[in-house]
Formats: structure tokens, C-alpha cells, sequence
């Protein structure tokens, strides 16, 4: 069995790759998030390349280990008209999503890139995007703002965490929700299973 490692300081991502059972060390980038493409897939795929790439390199000491290792990345955003919507700034900047999200449908995109290492040190590179749509009820100015106060947005792509009070402003969504909350663990239990 090989050694797993989760490149992410996110909690959510942690507790989703533990809820499907997988015993995982973490170890975060501190990479810039700065990318070069243009388009939402390919955006989440170069930036979870770029953190599981960082993080190959800063444990590549275990690549001697007798089974090698996988080291999982990915990164979230939303994508609304063509803009793309990352962790809000600011207050000002969460309202600005929230009030174009609200009453419409976007896009979610999560990017996973597992990069694994056989016994021998021999590399090979996956990377996927996931989307997952997902539809918001019209809010009121009012409820934008009290959404807000609770913090919940500051952290999250799109200023909004379907898991938590947002809920209550989610009519519905096509595709996986776990994919909305940064993990999209059906797809990386797929390639898990091949790969351990
Ligand atoms: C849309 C949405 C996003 N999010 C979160 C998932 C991601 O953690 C975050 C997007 O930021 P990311 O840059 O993808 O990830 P991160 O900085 O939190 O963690 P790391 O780069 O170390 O892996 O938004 C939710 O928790 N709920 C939601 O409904």
C-alpha cells in the first residue's frame, strides 16, 4: 500500500478524504496561486498540478519508501458568465458574488491532480476536473448581508459554503456535492483504487 499524501490545507478536503477511509499525512504548498489559462477546467487543473507538484517535491526524501507514494491537489472555483470567482477579498468583494450568484445558476470546477510514485521513483501524473452546477435562490440584500456577518464566506470559492447556512439558498444542484465542498471523492476513490 502506498503512502498518502493530501496537498491541501483545507479542513473540508481533509475530512472528505477521511470519510471515505483513507489514513493520509498532510502536507500543505505555500506555492503562489497563479495560473496561465484561461479556462475554469483548465484553471483548477494547472493550480491542484502546481500544489501536488510543490508537495512532490517537498517529501521527495520518502521516495525510497517500499511502496511508494500518491500525493493528492486540487483546487476549487466557481464560475458564473464567464467570470471566475475565487475566495472573496473582501466583505465588499463576497457581496459582489453573492449578489451575482443569487437567482441564477454557475458552475463549480474542481480540480484534482494525483501524482504517484511506484517503488522504483517512477512518476506518473493524473489530473481531472470536476463540474458540478448548482443553482441559487433570488436573496434579499438583507440576507446577503446577514450571510456575510456569519464569516462563512471568506475561505470559500464563490464567498458561499453549501455545507453550511448556505444552504438554505441552494434550489439545486446537477452533479457531485462533495465536489462543491472541494473534494470530489467518488472520482478520487476511482483512481485511488487503481493506483495503491
Ligand atoms: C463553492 C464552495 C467552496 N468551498 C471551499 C473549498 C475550498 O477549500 C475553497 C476554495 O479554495 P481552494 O484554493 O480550492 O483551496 P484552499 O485554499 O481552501 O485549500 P488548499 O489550496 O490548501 O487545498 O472553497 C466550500 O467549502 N464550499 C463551497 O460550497
Amino acid at each position: 500500500m502506498k503512502k498518502i499524501i493530501l496537498a491541501s490545507g483545507s479542513p473540508r478536503r481533509r475530512e472528505l478524504l477521511a470519510q471515505i477511509g483513507y489514513t493520509f499525512e498532510v502536507v500543505t504548498s505555500e506555492k503562489e496561486e497563479v495560473y496561465q489559462s484561461t479556462e475554469p477546467q483548465e484553471i483548477v487543473k494547472e493550480l491542484a498540478l502546481l500544489k501536488a507538484k510543490d508537495v512532490a517535491e517537498k517529501t521527495a526524501s520518502d521516495r525510497e519508501e517500499d511502496c511508494g507514494r500518491i500525493i493528492i491537489g486540487a483546487d476549487t472555483v466557481v464560475a458564473h458568465e464567464g467570470k471566475i470567482l475565487g475566495k472573496p477579498k473582501d466583505k465588499e468583494d463576497a457581496a459582489r458574488m453573492l449578489e451575482a450568484l443569487q437567482g441564477d445558476a454557475h458552475d463549480v470546477y474542481t480540480g484534482v491532480a494525483v501524482i504517484c510514485y511506484d517503488k522504483e521513483g517512477q512518476e506518473e501524473v493524473i489530473s481531472h476536473a470536476v463540474q458540478t452546477k448548482v443553482y441559487v435562490d433570488v436573496m434579499t440584500e438583507e440576507e446577503i448581508q446577514s450571510y456575510i456577518a456569519t464569516g462563512e464566506p471568506m475561505d470559500k470559492a464563490g464567498a458561499y459554503g453549501i455545507q453550511g447556512r448556505f444552504a438554505a439558498h441552494i434550489a439545486k444542484i446537477d452533479g457531485d456535492y462533495y465536489n462543491v465542498v472541494g473534494l470530489p471523492v467518488s472520482y478520487i476513490y476511482k483512481v485511488l483504487r487503481e493506483k495503491i
